[in-house]
């Protein structure tokens, strides 16, 4: 689904990525770890148009991302999360994931200034699937609840909701759980598996490993801009490198 191509990323004489490949295929639940500064949310960056490469390629569903704008590619059907949640806080649940929802929408401006009957079926509309968000994500119910108000753990499944109303094919979750308790991870954990079992890819970056270990069908492994183990939970939880490079630094 995402192809990876011997990807870099130099910032200045910095080199932070360097020759990086890995697939992520579609249906699954793939991770990328390694420490801190290993180069993660610059993948990240890069896919979703933030940044563009020093060389190499980044091909989703078979065509070249490379040179598009952000928004072309969240219209390819990538969309993201963030570290530092980005939600309106002073806004409800609905309206929230609406404003998502509207990118999509076929009437603009001027039907909504005369109120026509296909504007009116529209929000209607996109109105029934951002309830269905909801309740994808957990926060059915709440619609009409303001976002300032929510938990952080709840906040951060908003912004899910949010995500998914792009309708992209791929998911992209910048450390998912930072920030979270223990219950609030394993319900998390459970609404991204039901996110991959309705047929959406998902790629994550997370520290947790016990979260990234249990969710992820397979995972690669950053270090200083290479890639040093690509594979499943398994072989990377026993990879003498990865063990060295990582785990062995991990405070759990
Ligand atoms: N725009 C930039 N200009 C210069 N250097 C940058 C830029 N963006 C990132 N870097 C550097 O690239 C390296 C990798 O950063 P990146 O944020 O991708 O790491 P990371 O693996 O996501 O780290 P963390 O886990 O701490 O979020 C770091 O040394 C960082 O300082």
């Amino acid at each position: 689904m995402l192809s990876i191509r011997r990807l870099s990323k130099s910032f200045g004489g910095l080199h932070v990525l360097q020759d990086v490949n890995f697939e992520v295929p579609a249906g699954s639940i793939y991770g990328l770890i390694g420490p801190n500064g290993a180069g993660k949310t610059t993948v990240f960056n890069l896919v979703t148009g933030l940044l563009q490469p020093t060389g190499g390629n980044i091909d989703f569903q078979g065509e070249s991302l490379l040179g598009l704008p952000s928004h072309r590619i969240t219209h390819r059907g990538i969309a993201r999360t963030f570290q530092n949640i980005r939600i309106f806080k002073e806004m409800d649940l609905l309206e929230n994931v609406m404003v998502g929802l509207h990118d999509h929408l076929e009437y603009g401006t001027l039907g909504m200034l005369f109120n026509t009957a296909g504007y009116r079926l529209a929000e209607k509309r996109a109105r029934e699937r951002a309830l269905e968000l909801l309740t994808w994500v957990g926060l059915d119910g709440r619609a009409d609840v303001l976002a300032d108000s929510l938990s952080y753990g709840d906040q951060r499944k908003l912004e899910f909701a949010r995500a998914l109303a792009t309708e992209p094919k791929l998911l992209l979750l910048d450390e998912p759980v930072a920030g979270m308790n223990p219950s609030e991870k394993t319900v998390l954990m459970e609404e991204i598996r039901n996110i991959r079992d309705r047929g959406y890819g998902v790629f994550m970056i997370e520290h947790d490993m016990r979260f990234v270990m249990g969710l992820c069908d397979r995972i690669a492994v950053l270090n200083f801009g290479r890639i040093i183990a690509e594979g499943t939970p398994d072989a990377i939880r026993n990879n003498p490198e990865v063990i060295e490079a990582y785990l062995g630094k991990e405070d759990d």
